[in-house]
């Protein structure tokens, strides 16, 4: 399942978080079974780069000249070999029987021989062999933590960005790395008002602390938890919640009825702040530009509207909601279309698909979608643009250049209002002085979410 997982993703440009649960409920995989093919697809899918160089040297040619399926197979071996406690006679075994049933017997035979090299080192020893005659830092780095060099560039960039020194971003960086290749906890959203705490308890969810409505589901799967099924919750990284809940609870002079997320699908946030906005009054527009992704708002926020919500769903450009409806919200989120290199926790796959070209593409249109926002909302309310990625490119660089034109706009301090669940408000998002905030996994193991608050002036 894996291997067919894997060559979705690698020959057809599947999404392995979407491949994989469907494959899992196809094959009616349960329990250890599905959460060890879980960790061979996604641990093989995060750990390529490193294991692409590891069977380079094993197989004594460039991993370029070898076919696609027979390098999936071999990066499937090395992964049960150097990133999981299989043993080394079951890992090869198993590997080479699937190259002769997938493949051919010849790439049987040259599984068989590259995975026996593979499994006379120890992951450690690889790292030490393939990273020996590289001489810069970084780039040894993104080969340890099987990143793309740019990415590390540009996370140590960030962290650079948001007040470490040279220093403290380089001793920081394998921390975060390694949190990129790590899952990450099971997070849910408790809806606010839609779900009852003690249900959530007694389903077997722990009140996460990092944020007062999020909960982590130790095992199992969260597709069986009724309140899952019918909206009141929902799967969504802490981060995502932290940030939902500053905007909501940013103290706002004057009405405080008309909400609107300008970038709403698939509707996580849009679905918590339908939850937040019911006992106060207030009505939400989320609008989307893709109508397949407007209708999963529309499911999303399926639990909010039963119990009562306002809600209206749209499909339009955000890019012209400003002129068609100029001051007409009273808080506006903008929940940018991103390069995603803060969520690559969760995403195996995405560090490889995406390039530094993506980052010409969106500028443009983050820039013209807070611009819009910015329009959109009334004088005295409240706009957030939030990231799932801390590229300073799709962060502070496009607050800066709209904030430039912009003198009817001042930023906000968003800090005080990211409180973790006991209301603690949250440390290490930024240096002193900064008024928006960035999350890393490392620190507050959330996924890599930035905001600004920004407020129109009256
Ligand atoms: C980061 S996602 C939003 C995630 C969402 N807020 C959530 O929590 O589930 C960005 C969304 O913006 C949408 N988008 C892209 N261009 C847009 C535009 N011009 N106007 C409105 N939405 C756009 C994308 O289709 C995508 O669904």
């Amino acid at each position: 399942m894996a291997y067919q997982v894997l060559r979705a993703v690698g020959g057809d440009g599947a999404y392995a978080n979407l491949e994989l649960p469907a494959a899992l409920r196809r094959a009616r995989l349960r329990g250890r079974d599905a959460a060890f093919a879980t960790e061979l697809t996604y641990g093989t899918l995060r750990l390529q780069g490193l294991y692409d160089a590891v069977v380079a040297v094993a197989a004594d040619r460039a991993v370029a000249s070898i076919d696609p399926p027979v390098l999936d197979v071999l990066r499937l071996g090395a992964h049960q070999l150097l990133g999981m406690r299989v043993p080394a006679h079951a890992a090869v075994s198993a590997t080479v029987a699937l190259a002769r049933q997938h493949v051919s017997q010849g790439a049987g035979g040259f599984a068989n021989a590259v995975l026996r090299r593979v499994s006379e080192r120890s992951r450690e020893e690889w790292v030490q062999a393939v990273t020996a005659d590289v001489p810069d830092p970084l780039s040894r780095l993104a080969l340890e933590h099987s990143h793309p060099e740019w990415v590390v560039r540009a996370l140590r960039a960030a962290l650079i960005e948001h007040g470490s020194t040279a220093a403290g971003a380089d001793a920081e960086l394998p921390d975060l790395l390694a949190a990129h290749n790590d899952p990450g906890p099971l997070t849910l959203v408790g809806r606010p008002g839609l779900v009852d705490p003690a249900a959530l308890e007694d389903a077997g969810a722990v009140p996460s602390p990092v944020a007062p409505t999020a909960w982590t589901l130790p095992s199992g799967d969260p597709g069986v938890l009724s309140a899952v099924r019918d909206g009141r919750v929902a799967v969504q990284d802490a981060g995502s919640q932290l940030l939902t809940l500053a905007l909501v609870d940013a103290p706002l002079e004057g009405p405080d009825e008309r909400w609107l997320d300008l970038c709403a699908g698939p509707g996580g946030k849009a679905g918590l702040l339908a939850a937040l906005a019911l006992p106060r009054g207030a009505s939400l527009r989320a609008n989307e530009v893709s109508p397949h992704r407007a209708e999963l708002v529309r499911h999303t926020l399926r639990a909010a509207v039963a119990a009562g919500a306002r809600v209206e769903v749209t499909v339009a450009d955000g890019r012209e909601v400003g002129a068609q409806e100029p001051a007409a919200y009273d808080r506006v989120l903008v929940d940018a279309p991103c390069t995603g290199l803060g969520a690559l926790r969760r995403r195996p796959e995405s560090r490889w698909r995406r390039s530094p070209d993506d980052l010409s593409g969106l500028g443009p249109l983050q820039r013209d979608l807070l611009r819009s926002a910015l329009d959109a909302v009334r004088p005295g309310g409240l706009v957030a643009y939030a990231t799932c990625s801390p590229h300073i490119a799709e962060t502070t660089l496009v607050v800066r250049d709209v904030l430039k034109r912009r003198p009817d706009v001042e930023l906000v301090d968003v800090r005080p209002w990211l409180r973790d669940r006991s209301g603690e408000v949250l440390g290490s998002t930024g240096a002193e002085g900064e008024l928006w905030a960035q999350l890393w996994a490392h620190r507050h193991d959330t996924d890599g979410m930035f905001v600004a608050l920004l407020r129109r002036l009256g």
